[in-house]
């Protein structure tokens, strides 16, 4: 194995993607938009995806409950990963593809914005989330990657990050939930 070539190969791959997402810069300014509408008017922001998507959740999470780099109030945002009571139950009693339509069934008001990430766009789990905040009025958001997947034909904001490799779209997605806390918070 030639680690230095492994390393520029990813960090290529890496800055390629980052620069071919130029045309998504409308979309995005898009979602920080609806973002900022959904809070001014008393909704909050739940988040959901699984293994490194599940992470991503909850680091979004933590900068709009918390903060990202301004100081301002709290602001509301639940990652629907984190309660393991919750996930296990439901996991258990119903299955895995539920552990997100539930929670959005008991926390998601038509005011509220939810933003569904995953690199395919076919985790099942997760297109059931968006499909029940569709349901009950509010607005999705898809974090995705590739072809989009079927979760890209369900919500009313799409951003497909150009490329099929996990990682690079994880890194892409990254960007942006920070780009998008960084929108949030601007005056
Ligand atoms: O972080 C990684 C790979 O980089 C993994 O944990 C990855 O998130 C998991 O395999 C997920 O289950 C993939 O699901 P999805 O992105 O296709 O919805
Ligand atoms: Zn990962």
């Amino acid at each position: 194995m030639n680690a230095v070539a492994t390393l520029k190969q990813a960090f290529a791959e890496h800055q390629a993607v980052i620069a071919a997402l130029e045309p998504l810069l409308p979309s995005i300014a898009d979602v920080a938009q609806a973002m900022r509408a959904c809070l001014a008017k008393g909704g909050k922001i739940l988040l959901f995806g699984n293994g490194g998507s599940a992470a991503d959740s909850q680091h979004i999470a933590a900068e709009i409950v918390g903060r990202y780099k301004k100081e301002r109030r709290g602001l509301p945002a639940i990652a629907l990963t984190t309660d393991t009571s919750i996930l296990t139950s439901v996991g258990n009693d119903y299955g895995f593809d539920f552990i997100f339509s539930r929670q959005v069934e008991a926390l998601c008001l038509p005011i509220d914005l939810v933003i569904g990430f995953s690199t395919s766009g076919n985790s099942r789990n997760v297109v059931l989330g968006i499909e029940k905040a569709r349901e009950i009025g509010a607005v999705t958001v898809a974090m995705t990657g590739g072809s989009g997947g079927k979760l890209a034909s369900l919500c009313d904001h799409v951003l497909t990050m150009p490329t099929s490799d996990t990682p690079r779209i994880q890194e892409a997605h990254i960007l942006i939930g920070h780009s998008l806390c960084d929108l949030v918070e601007a005056d």
